[in-house]
């Protein structure tokens, strides 16, 4: 059986009295690539920070790689590859500092020679012993997925981590992704609102709307949206945000 890397269950989260999540719960295994969906503001970073430790949920639990990251949040962070927002990187270190500031955050003896080596892919490795407060945002958001990549996590988070990126980066991403993905070395949680990216790429997309997960798609489904063409995925979707 295959191991389940990501389980949320019955998810609340507050932002205040706001509630934003309530009673999420959603599982990916190892070697699935699960896209969330939903209109602007329906809490996807709100679940992506909950899944990385960021925000506390009022109510439910998160598991990744079966360690709860609200009781045991350093074993739950072992397995996890969280790309933080462009924003976040510390603007007055080199790309090249952050990378080994995360690895030695993982406890790696080394920066993997597979981030490296996809850091050259995407000409980022000319890049790495600049300020991050130099670089443009598609450079920021491959320093961001690099350092998700590092330390080989069994889950890697995005959020919108496409956005920025020129084609030719886009597609060395997904390809590197895909071959993570297909060794069934981790699963990916990416939150889009990219309809090509699940439509191409995704085994199993789930739509978030008023704070749960109202319709779930898997890969026949996904599949038969895409033989469909003439924006079948866009219009199902769009007559599910009402
Ligand atoms: N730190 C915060 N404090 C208060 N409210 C917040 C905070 N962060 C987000 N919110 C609110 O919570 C709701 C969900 O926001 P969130 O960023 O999770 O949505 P989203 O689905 O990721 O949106 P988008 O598709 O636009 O990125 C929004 O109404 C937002 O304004």
């Amino acid at each position: 059986m295959t191991a389940i890397v990501l389980d949320v269950r019955q998810v609340h989260a507050k932002y205040g009295k706001r509630e934003v999540l309530s009673g999420v719960s959603l599982q990916a295994p190892a070697g699935e690539w699960f896209c969330l969906l939903g209109p602007n503001g329906v809490g996807k970073s709100t679940l992506l920070r909950c899944i990385g430790g960021a925000l506390a949920p009022t109510s439910g639990d998160l598991l990744i790689a079966g360690h709860s990251i609200i009781a045991e949040p350093l074993a739950a962070k072992r397995h996890l590859g969280y790309a933080c927002a462009p924003e976040q990187l510390p603007g007055l270190l080199t790309g090249r500092q952050c990378l080994e500031v995360y690895a030695q955050a993982k406890g790696l003896q080394a920066l993997d020679d597979a981030v490296l080596t996809l850091a050259v892919e995407l000409r980022l490795d000319g890049h790495l012993d600049g300020f991050v407060d130099t670089y443009s945002l598609g450079t920021r958001q491959k320093l961001c997925i690099l350092l998700a990549l590092l330390g080989e996590p069994a889950l890697i988070v995005l959020d919108e981590a496409f956005n920025g990126l020129d084609p030719a980066s886009a597609l060395l991403v997904k390809h590197h992704l895909q071959q993570r993905l297909s060794g069934g070395r981790c699963a990916v949680l990416l939150a889009t609102h990219s309809l090509d990216i699940v439509e191409h790429y995704a085994d199993k997309a789930a739509l978030l709307i008023e704070g749960r997960i109202v319709r779930e798609w898997n890969e026949s489904e996904i599949a038969a949206y895409r033989v469909q063409g003439d924006s079948a995925m866009e219009t199902a979707l769009a007559a599910a945000y009402g």
